[in-house]
């Protein structure tokens, strides 16, 4: 369970999804608190992807609420919306604009001002190593910086909550650890995340772990409760006992 002395960020409760007849959520409950970081461990086609839909209001679920800082995707989906950043499995920079421009795409969007948006960019892709190549097109940019770049979009309006959706895929080890020990590292901000994967070791230094596998959640808790629960030697065994699936290792 989250601390409950701390803030519920993102709240969702019974939420149910189906595709026809096929149900991809059969009813989820999860909360993220301020400054946590939370792991959605879930194999392919455990609904990751369908959830952070329902999350960034692309469409809405068929039953269940989503809250975002209080205000309810469906009533009140700009206040709502306006609380995320969002990093997508697939990647959605515009490969021909330069890194810069493509941050201050996003963040006119948000309403920032000049002033504002241009701080905030210098001091993202400060942090991020990435001040020599504003520029460049993201077209020139290895997968590992390109990652780097969308997370820098995602936080520029400084929302209070960030959904990272298998962001990892493609990049090799070390672009890995780098982007996850960025995100890790905004749990000192106070920013809640939410950070999916199909890959184990990418939720050993989550503060909750919530496996995920058709559609429903079949366990929730810090990485060595689960691990003790299934009496397992480790998080990647009772992973795989809880799913069957063959996620274990990095591809
Ligand atoms: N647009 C769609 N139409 C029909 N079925 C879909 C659609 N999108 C997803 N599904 C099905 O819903 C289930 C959940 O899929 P989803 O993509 O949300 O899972 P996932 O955990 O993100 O998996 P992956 O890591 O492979 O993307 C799967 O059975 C999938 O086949």
């Amino acid at each position: 369970m989250p601390d409950s002395a701390r803030e519920v960020l993102l709240s969702v409760r019974g939420v149910r999804k189906s595709y026809g007849a096929r149900p991809a959520l059969k009813g989820v409950d999860l909360q993220v608190c301020a400054g946590e970081f939370v792991a959605l461990l879930g194999p392919n086609g455990a609904g990751k992807s369908t959830l952070f839909q329902l999350l960034t209001g692309l469409f809405n679920a068929d039953a269940g609420q989503v809250q975002v800082c209080g205000h309810d995707m469906r009533v009140a989906p700009v206040s709502a919306l306006g609380r995320i950043g969002v990093v997508f499995q697939q990647m959605t920079l515009d490969m021909d604009l330069s890194v810069e421009a493509n941050l201050v795409f996003h963040a006119r969007l948000h309403g920032l001002g000049p002033r504002l948006a241009a701080a905030r960019i210098d001091d993202a892709l400060a942090r991020l190593g990435l001040g020599e190549r504003r520029g460049d097109r993201v077209r020139e940019l290895s997968g590992g910086n390109r990652r780097k770049v969308e997370l820098a979009r995602a936080l520029i309006h400084r929302p209070s909550v960030l959904l990272m959706d298998e962001a990892t895929v493609g990049l090799d080890p070390a672009s890995r650890r780098h982007l996850l020990d960025e995100v890790l590292g905004l749990r000192a901000t106070g920013v809640g995340v939410l950070w999916a994967s199909h890959l184990v070791d990418e939720a050993e230094a989550a503060d909750r772990v919530l496996v995920l596998h058709r559609g429903e959640l079949l366990a929730e808790g810090a990485p060595a409760a689960l691990v003790q629960a299934s009496g397992r030697a480790s998080l990647a065994e009772a992973f795989l006992d809880m799913t069957g699936a063959g996620a274990a290792a990095p591809a």
